[in-house]
Protein backbone atom coordinates (compact mmCIF):
# COMPACT_ATOMS: atom_id res chain seq x y z
CA UNK A 1 0.00 0.00 0.00
CA UNK A 2 1.34 3.32 -0.77
CA UNK A 3 1.61 5.89 2.29
CA UNK A 4 0.03 9.24 2.55
CA UNK A 5 1.95 12.29 2.42
CA UNK A 6 0.74 15.20 3.58
CA UNK A 7 1.41 18.95 1.55
CA UNK A 8 1.44 21.85 2.79
CA UNK A 9 1.58 25.07 1.17
CA UNK A 10 1.45 23.66 -2.39
CA UNK A 11 0.45 26.26 -3.83
CA UNK A 12 2.61 29.36 -2.87
CA UNK A 13 5.06 30.11 -4.95
CA UNK A 14 8.07 27.44 -3.37
CA UNK A 15 4.91 24.69 -3.58
CA UNK A 16 4.00 25.08 -6.91
CA UNK A 17 7.57 24.98 -8.50
CA UNK A 18 7.52 21.68 -5.80
CA UNK A 19 4.21 20.49 -7.40
CA UNK A 20 5.73 20.81 -11.07
CA UNK A 21 8.67 19.23 -9.94
CA UNK A 22 6.91 16.73 -8.46
CA UNK A 23 4.52 16.15 -11.64
CA UNK A 24 7.60 15.99 -14.19
CA UNK A 25 9.05 13.07 -11.85
CA UNK A 26 6.28 11.33 -11.45
CA UNK A 27 6.85 11.37 -7.78
CA UNK A 28 2.56 11.42 -7.20
CA UNK A 29 3.17 7.34 -8.18
CA UNK A 30 4.92 6.79 -5.25
CA UNK A 31 2.53 8.10 -2.39
CA UNK A 32 -0.93 9.25 -2.29
CA UNK A 33 -1.03 12.81 -1.63
CA UNK A 34 -3.21 14.96 1.31
CA UNK A 35 -3.63 18.17 0.48
CA UNK A 36 -3.73 21.09 3.00
CA UNK A 37 -4.77 24.62 3.34
CA UNK A 38 -4.25 27.49 6.04
CA UNK A 39 -7.26 29.41 4.07
CA UNK A 40 -9.78 26.82 2.56
CA UNK A 41 -10.01 23.84 4.35
CA UNK A 42 -12.56 21.68 2.88
CA UNK A 43 -11.81 23.09 -0.64
CA UNK A 44 -11.01 20.90 -3.97
CA UNK A 45 -7.82 19.68 -4.09
CA UNK A 46 -5.91 20.81 -6.90
CA UNK A 47 -7.25 20.21 -10.32
CA UNK A 48 -4.27 17.63 -11.27
CA UNK A 49 -4.36 15.44 -8.33
CA UNK A 50 -6.71 12.93 -9.28
CA UNK A 51 -8.76 10.97 -6.90
CA UNK A 52 -7.13 13.65 -4.04
CA UNK A 53 -9.73 14.29 -1.12
CA UNK A 54 -10.93 18.17 -0.08
CA UNK A 55 -8.40 20.30 1.66
CA UNK A 56 -7.34 19.31 5.02
CA UNK A 57 -7.15 21.84 7.39
CA UNK A 58 -3.39 22.63 8.17
CA UNK A 59 -3.59 23.62 11.79
CA UNK A 60 -5.87 20.30 13.11
CA UNK A 61 -2.81 18.42 14.72
CA UNK A 62 -5.00 15.49 14.80
CA UNK A 63 -5.48 14.93 10.73
CA UNK A 64 -1.91 15.68 10.71
CA UNK A 65 -0.77 13.13 13.64
CA UNK A 66 -2.00 10.34 10.90
CA UNK A 67 0.52 11.43 8.22
CA UNK A 68 3.98 9.66 8.58
CA UNK A 69 5.07 12.13 6.53
CA UNK A 70 4.77 16.47 5.66
CA UNK A 71 5.90 18.10 3.38
CA UNK A 72 5.50 21.83 3.87
CA UNK A 73 6.30 25.14 1.74
CA UNK A 74 4.08 27.09 3.97
CA UNK A 75 6.45 29.26 5.39
CA UNK A 76 8.35 29.84 9.28
CA UNK A 77 4.95 30.97 11.14
CA UNK A 78 2.94 28.29 10.29
CA UNK A 79 6.47 25.64 11.36
CA UNK A 80 6.44 27.45 14.43
CA UNK A 81 2.85 27.62 15.20
CA UNK A 82 2.23 23.53 13.90
CA UNK A 83 5.14 21.64 14.56
CA UNK A 84 5.84 21.85 18.49
CA UNK A 85 2.07 21.41 18.99
CA UNK A 86 2.30 18.27 16.56
CA UNK A 87 5.51 17.04 18.13
CA UNK A 88 3.89 17.60 21.88
CA UNK A 89 1.06 15.77 20.77
CA UNK A 90 3.35 12.47 20.32
CA UNK A 91 3.73 12.99 17.08
CA UNK A 92 6.90 10.79 15.38
CA UNK A 93 6.54 11.00 11.59
CA UNK A 94 9.14 12.83 9.58
CA UNK A 95 8.72 16.75 8.85
CA UNK A 96 10.34 17.64 5.57
CA UNK A 97 10.22 21.68 5.49
CA UNK A 98 11.31 24.54 3.24
CA UNK A 99 11.32 27.17 6.19
CA UNK A 100 14.43 28.17 7.45
CA UNK A 101 12.59 27.92 11.56
CA UNK A 102 13.91 24.62 12.64
CA UNK A 103 17.77 24.52 10.36
CA UNK A 104 20.01 25.20 12.69
CA UNK A 105 18.28 23.44 15.66
CA UNK A 106 19.87 20.42 17.16
CA UNK A 107 17.35 17.83 15.77
CA UNK A 108 17.33 18.73 12.39
CA UNK A 109 19.29 18.02 9.03
CA UNK A 110 19.67 20.49 6.09
CA UNK A 111 19.16 18.74 3.03
CA UNK A 112 20.91 18.64 -0.25
CA UNK A 113 21.18 15.26 -1.36
CA UNK A 114 24.11 15.75 -3.99
CA UNK A 115 26.27 17.47 -1.18
CA UNK A 116 24.98 15.54 2.05
CA UNK A 117 23.70 12.38 1.16
CA UNK A 118 26.15 10.93 4.07
CA UNK A 119 25.16 12.98 6.43
CA UNK A 120 21.48 12.17 5.60
CA UNK A 121 21.35 8.90 5.40
CA UNK A 122 23.19 8.39 8.55
CA UNK A 123 20.65 10.61 10.25
CA UNK A 124 18.10 8.57 9.45
CA UNK A 125 19.88 5.61 10.54
CA UNK A 126 19.73 7.16 14.18
CA UNK A 127 16.47 8.47 13.72
CA UNK A 128 16.42 11.95 12.87
CA UNK A 129 12.73 13.29 11.82
CA UNK A 130 13.62 16.78 10.88
CA UNK A 131 14.90 17.71 7.18
CA UNK A 132 14.97 21.09 5.71
CA UNK A 133 15.60 22.54 2.79
CA UNK A 134 18.71 25.00 2.74
CA UNK A 135 19.25 28.97 2.19
CA UNK A 136 18.93 29.50 -1.21
CA UNK A 137 22.05 31.03 -2.00
CA UNK A 138 23.54 28.49 0.09
CA UNK A 139 22.41 25.55 -1.58
CA UNK A 140 23.26 27.01 -4.75
CA UNK A 141 26.15 28.06 -3.98
CA UNK A 142 27.25 23.99 -2.79
CA UNK A 143 25.57 22.72 -5.65
CA UNK A 144 28.20 24.20 -8.10
CA UNK A 145 31.16 24.17 -5.89
CA UNK A 146 30.44 20.56 -4.22
CA UNK A 147 34.07 18.79 -5.90
CA UNK A 148 35.51 21.47 -4.07
CA UNK A 149 34.54 20.85 -0.42
CA UNK A 150 34.49 17.30 -1.47
CA UNK A 151 37.87 17.22 -2.25
CA UNK A 152 38.45 19.26 0.92
CA UNK A 153 39.93 22.66 -1.06
CA UNK A 154 38.34 25.62 0.06
CA UNK A 155 40.02 27.16 3.21
CA UNK A 156 38.03 29.53 3.24
CA UNK A 157 35.58 31.55 1.43
CA UNK A 158 33.84 34.83 0.49
CA UNK A 159 30.62 35.15 -1.19
CA UNK A 160 29.25 39.04 -2.43
CA UNK A 161 25.60 37.72 -3.90
CA UNK A 162 23.67 39.27 -6.51
CA UNK A 163 20.18 37.92 -5.31
CA UNK A 164 16.80 37.95 -7.35
CA UNK A 165 13.55 39.32 -6.15
CA UNK A 166 11.94 36.16 -5.82
CA UNK A 167 13.75 35.36 -2.86
CA UNK A 168 11.30 38.01 -0.83
CA UNK A 169 7.82 36.16 -2.15
CA UNK A 170 5.38 36.74 -4.90
CA UNK A 171 4.37 40.00 -3.84
CA UNK A 172 8.37 41.23 -3.75
CA UNK A 173 8.55 40.09 -7.59
CA UNK A 174 5.77 41.52 -8.81
CA UNK A 175 6.22 44.92 -7.43
CA UNK A 176 9.94 44.37 -8.73
CA UNK A 177 7.78 44.30 -12.60
CA UNK A 178 5.59 47.19 -11.65
CA UNK A 179 8.52 49.37 -10.37
CA UNK A 180 9.90 48.73 -13.83
CA UNK A 181 6.66 49.60 -15.67
CA UNK A 182 6.17 52.74 -13.86
CA UNK A 183 9.93 53.96 -14.22
CA UNK A 184 9.59 52.84 -18.12
CA UNK A 185 5.91 55.09 -18.71
CA UNK A 186 7.32 57.93 -16.95
CA UNK A 187 9.99 58.90 -19.83
CA UNK A 188 7.95 56.84 -22.41
CA UNK A 189 8.09 60.14 -24.49
CA UNK A 190 11.43 61.23 -24.16
CA UNK A 191 12.21 57.57 -25.02
CA UNK A 192 10.79 56.86 -28.30
CA UNK A 193 12.13 60.54 -29.91
CA UNK A 194 15.44 59.61 -30.80
CA UNK A 195 16.20 63.18 -30.26
CA UNK A 196 15.76 63.36 -26.24
CA UNK A 197 18.82 63.89 -24.58
CA UNK A 198 19.88 60.83 -22.32
CA UNK A 199 20.02 62.75 -18.91
CA UNK A 200 16.97 64.70 -19.59
CA UNK A 201 15.70 60.56 -18.98
CA UNK A 202 18.10 59.60 -16.24
CA UNK A 203 16.63 62.98 -14.19
CA UNK A 204 12.86 61.35 -15.24
CA UNK A 205 13.86 57.85 -14.12
CA UNK A 206 15.09 59.16 -10.72
CA UNK A 207 12.29 61.58 -10.31
CA UNK A 208 10.03 58.69 -10.38
CA UNK A 209 12.35 56.61 -8.33
CA UNK A 210 12.23 59.00 -5.66
CA UNK A 211 8.54 60.15 -5.59
CA UNK A 212 6.83 58.40 -2.81
CA UNK A 213 4.48 57.17 -4.98
CA UNK A 214 6.59 54.46 -6.15
CA UNK A 215 5.42 51.59 -4.91
CA UNK A 216 7.49 49.72 -2.22
CA UNK A 217 5.70 48.33 0.16
CA UNK A 218 7.17 45.13 0.01
CA UNK A 219 11.01 45.94 -0.76
CA UNK A 220 11.10 49.56 1.22
CA UNK A 221 12.54 50.82 -1.19
CA UNK A 222 13.09 51.39 -5.41
CA UNK A 223 14.57 47.63 -6.94
CA UNK A 224 13.93 48.32 -10.29
CA UNK A 225 16.84 50.26 -11.25
CA UNK A 226 18.33 50.03 -8.37
CA UNK A 227 19.87 47.54 -5.64
CA UNK A 228 19.29 46.46 -1.90
CA UNK A 229 23.06 45.99 -0.23
CA UNK A 230 20.82 44.35 2.96
CA UNK A 231 18.84 41.24 2.85
CA UNK A 232 17.21 39.93 5.51
CA UNK A 233 17.38 40.90 10.06
CA UNK A 234 19.89 42.77 11.17
CA UNK A 235 21.86 40.74 13.82
CA UNK A 236 22.86 44.25 15.18
CA UNK A 237 27.12 43.40 14.83
CA UNK A 238 27.07 44.89 11.22
CA UNK A 239 26.12 41.45 9.83
CA UNK A 240 22.47 40.41 8.03
CA UNK A 241 21.12 37.43 9.17
CA UNK A 242 21.61 36.13 5.04
CA UNK A 243 25.27 36.31 5.42
CA UNK A 244 24.99 34.63 8.29
CA UNK A 245 23.37 31.77 7.24
CA UNK A 246 26.22 31.11 4.84
CA UNK A 247 29.20 29.88 7.47
CA UNK A 248 26.14 28.09 9.99
CA UNK A 249 24.30 26.63 7.02
CA UNK A 250 27.38 25.91 4.63
CA UNK A 251 29.21 23.80 7.71
CA UNK A 252 25.64 22.06 8.86
CA UNK A 253 25.26 20.98 4.94
CA UNK A 254 28.88 19.65 5.08
CA UNK A 255 28.90 17.72 8.42
CA UNK A 256 31.48 20.12 9.83
CA UNK A 257 31.68 22.50 12.35
CA UNK A 258 31.96 22.63 16.02
CA UNK A 259 28.95 20.19 16.11
CA UNK A 260 30.67 17.50 14.22
CA UNK A 261 34.04 18.01 16.32
CA UNK A 262 35.75 19.44 13.22
CA UNK A 263 37.15 22.77 12.02
CA UNK A 264 34.58 25.18 10.42
CA UNK A 265 34.69 26.14 7.02
CA UNK A 266 35.09 30.17 7.55
CA UNK A 267 32.22 31.42 4.54
CA UNK A 268 31.41 35.33 4.80
CA UNK A 269 30.61 37.98 2.45
CA UNK A 270 27.67 40.95 1.25
CA UNK A 271 24.49 39.72 0.21
CA UNK A 272 22.86 41.76 -1.82
CA UNK A 273 19.23 41.85 -3.58
CA UNK A 274 19.14 43.31 -7.54
CA UNK A 275 16.30 43.15 -10.04
CA UNK A 276 16.59 39.96 -11.41
CA UNK A 277 13.61 37.61 -11.34
CA UNK A 278 14.44 34.33 -9.90
CA UNK A 279 18.06 33.37 -9.93
CA UNK A 280 20.50 33.65 -7.27
CA UNK A 281 24.02 34.26 -8.13
CA UNK A 282 27.23 35.25 -6.57
CA UNK A 283 30.91 35.99 -6.98
CA UNK A 284 32.90 34.09 -4.65
CA UNK A 285 36.69 34.80 -3.98
CA UNK A 286 38.32 30.71 -2.54
CA UNK A 287 41.28 30.75 -0.67
CA UNK A 288 42.43 27.06 -1.79
CA UNK A 289 44.46 25.16 0.57
CA UNK A 290 47.12 24.79 -2.04
CA UNK A 291 47.94 25.54 -5.39
CA UNK A 292 45.91 23.56 -7.79
CA UNK A 293 46.04 23.97 -11.40
CA UNK A 294 42.93 25.41 -12.92
CA UNK A 295 42.50 22.99 -15.23
CA UNK A 296 42.27 20.53 -12.34
CA UNK A 297 39.99 22.86 -10.67
CA UNK A 298 37.48 22.67 -13.46
CA UNK A 299 37.37 19.07 -13.42
CA UNK A 300 36.65 18.65 -9.99
CA UNK A 301 33.75 21.60 -10.11
CA UNK A 302 32.51 19.62 -12.91
CA UNK A 303 32.79 15.88 -11.73
CA UNK A 304 31.31 17.36 -7.99
CA UNK A 305 27.28 17.09 -9.67
CA UNK A 306 25.43 16.34 -12.60
CA UNK A 307 24.22 19.82 -12.12
CA UNK A 308 27.39 21.62 -12.25
CA UNK A 309 28.62 22.85 -15.36
CA UNK A 310 31.55 24.99 -16.19
CA UNK A 311 31.46 27.53 -18.27
CA UNK A 312 34.53 28.62 -19.57
CA UNK A 313 36.07 32.05 -18.60
CA UNK A 314 36.26 34.00 -21.84
CA UNK A 315 33.65 37.20 -22.84
CA UNK A 316 30.84 34.93 -25.30
CA UNK A 317 30.42 32.12 -23.32
CA UNK A 318 29.85 34.14 -20.33
CA UNK A 319 27.27 36.27 -22.02
CA UNK A 320 25.40 32.75 -23.15
CA UNK A 321 25.61 30.91 -19.92
CA UNK A 322 25.94 32.76 -17.17
CA UNK A 323 23.09 35.14 -16.36
CA UNK A 324 20.11 34.28 -14.64
CA UNK A 325 18.15 35.02 -17.93
CA UNK A 326 20.12 31.61 -19.36
CA UNK A 327 19.47 29.29 -16.14
CA UNK A 328 16.08 30.53 -15.10
CA UNK A 329 13.84 27.46 -14.87
CA UNK A 330 16.48 24.92 -14.78
CA UNK A 331 18.47 22.84 -12.68
CA UNK A 332 21.73 23.56 -14.18
CA UNK A 333 23.78 25.27 -12.02
CA UNK A 334 26.86 27.09 -14.08
CA UNK A 335 30.47 28.06 -12.45
CA UNK A 336 32.54 30.30 -14.37
CA UNK A 337 34.80 33.19 -14.21
CA UNK A 338 37.20 30.91 -12.83
CA UNK A 339 40.68 32.43 -13.07
CA UNK A 340 43.44 32.68 -10.34
CA UNK A 341 43.57 36.00 -8.68
CA UNK A 342 46.44 38.46 -8.17
CA UNK A 343 46.77 37.80 -4.56
CA UNK A 344 48.22 34.24 -5.41
CA UNK A 345 48.36 31.04 -6.85
CA UNK A 346 45.70 29.47 -3.94
CA UNK A 347 43.21 32.32 -4.21
CA UNK A 348 40.40 31.09 -7.01
CA UNK A 349 37.69 33.58 -8.35
CA UNK A 350 34.27 32.19 -9.56
CA UNK A 351 30.61 33.57 -10.84
CA UNK A 352 27.73 31.06 -10.42
CA UNK A 353 23.94 31.19 -11.04
CA UNK A 354 21.34 29.28 -9.79
CA UNK A 355 17.49 28.91 -10.11
CA UNK A 356 16.65 29.89 -6.42
CA UNK A 357 12.95 28.75 -6.46
CA UNK A 358 14.56 24.97 -8.02
CA UNK A 359 17.59 23.85 -6.99
CA UNK A 360 17.24 26.92 -3.63
CA UNK A 361 13.85 25.85 -2.26
CA UNK A 362 11.73 23.03 -4.25
CA UNK A 363 14.24 20.39 -5.64
CA UNK A 364 15.89 19.69 -2.23
CA UNK A 365 12.81 19.23 -0.84
CA UNK A 366 11.44 16.84 -3.32
CA UNK A 367 14.44 14.31 -3.15
CA UNK A 368 14.38 14.22 0.33
CA UNK A 369 10.85 12.70 -0.06
CA UNK A 370 12.47 10.43 -2.44
CA UNK A 371 15.02 9.15 -0.10
CA UNK A 372 12.27 8.67 2.69
CA UNK A 373 10.09 7.11 0.57
CA UNK A 374 13.03 4.62 -0.32
CA UNK A 375 13.16 5.76 -4.12
CA UNK A 376 16.53 7.40 -4.69
N1 LIG B 1 10.60 32.50 -1.61
C1 LIG B 1 11.75 31.85 -1.62
O1 LIG B 1 12.60 32.09 -2.41
C2 LIG B 1 12.07 30.81 -0.66
C3 LIG B 1 11.17 30.52 0.32
N2 LIG B 1 11.44 29.55 1.20
C4 LIG B 1 10.50 29.30 2.23
O2 LIG B 1 9.30 28.75 1.67
C5 LIG B 1 8.20 29.24 2.42
C6 LIG B 1 7.11 29.69 1.49
O3 LIG B 1 7.54 30.76 0.67
P1 LIG B 1 6.69 31.23 -0.61
O4 LIG B 1 6.33 30.06 -1.45
O5 LIG B 1 7.47 32.32 -1.22
O6 LIG B 1 5.34 31.79 0.07
P2 LIG B 1 3.97 32.21 -0.60
O7 LIG B 1 3.56 33.45 0.09
O8 LIG B 1 4.00 32.23 -2.09
O9 LIG B 1 2.96 31.05 -0.18
C7 LIG B 1 2.70 30.70 1.14
C8 LIG B 1 1.22 30.43 1.36
O10 LIG B 1 0.46 31.61 1.18
C9 LIG B 1 -0.93 31.25 0.98
N3 LIG B 1 -1.51 32.13 -0.06
C10 LIG B 1 -2.29 33.20 0.20
N4 LIG B 1 -2.65 33.81 -0.93
C11 LIG B 1 -2.12 33.11 -1.96
C12 LIG B 1 -2.16 33.25 -3.37
N5 LIG B 1 -2.83 34.25 -3.97
N6 LIG B 1 -1.48 32.37 -4.12
C13 LIG B 1 -0.81 31.37 -3.56
N7 LIG B 1 -0.74 31.18 -2.22
C14 LIG B 1 -1.38 32.04 -1.41
C15 LIG B 1 -0.93 29.78 0.59
O11 LIG B 1 -1.42 29.04 1.72
P3 LIG B 1 -2.90 28.42 1.74
O12 LIG B 1 -3.06 27.60 0.48
O13 LIG B 1 -2.88 27.61 2.99
O14 LIG B 1 -3.82 29.60 1.79
C16 LIG B 1 0.54 29.47 0.39
O15 LIG B 1 0.86 28.14 0.70
C17 LIG B 1 8.78 30.32 3.34
O16 LIG B 1 8.97 29.76 4.62
C18 LIG B 1 10.14 30.62 2.86
O17 LIG B 1 11.03 30.88 3.93
C19 LIG B 1 12.60 28.84 1.13
C20 LIG B 1 13.50 29.08 0.19
C21 LIG B 1 13.32 30.11 -0.80
N1 LIG C 1 16.24 35.03 2.23
C1 LIG C 1 16.22 34.53 0.86
C2 LIG C 1 15.00 33.66 0.60
C3 LIG C 1 14.64 32.73 1.70
O1 LIG C 1 13.50 32.38 1.85
O2 LIG C 1 15.65 32.36 2.49
P1 LIG C 1 15.48 31.44 3.80
O3 LIG C 1 14.79 30.21 3.32
O4 LIG C 1 16.85 31.22 4.29
O5 LIG C 1 14.63 32.24 4.76
C4 LIG C 1 16.21 35.70 -0.07
O6 LIG C 1 15.64 36.68 0.31
O7 LIG C 1 16.72 35.62 -1.18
Amino acid sequence: MTQSVGLVGWRGMVGSVLMQRMLDENDFSLFQPVFFSTSNAGGAAPKWAHGAGPLQDAYDIEVLKTLPIIVTAQGGDYTSAVYPKLRAAGWNGLWIDAASTLRMADHSVIVLDPVNRNVIDAALKRGVKDFVGGNCTVSCMLMGLAGLFRNDLVEWMSSMTYQAASGGGAQHMRELLTQFGLLNASVKHLLDDPASAILEIDRGVLATQQDSALPTDHFGVPLGGNLIPWIDKDLGNGVSREEWKAEAETNKILGRGEAFGTAPVPVDGLCVRIGAMRCHSQALTIKLRRDVPLDEISDIIAQGSQWAKVVPNEREATMRELTPVAVTGTLDIPVGRLRKMSMGPEYLSAFTVGDQLLWGAAEPLRRMLRIALGEL
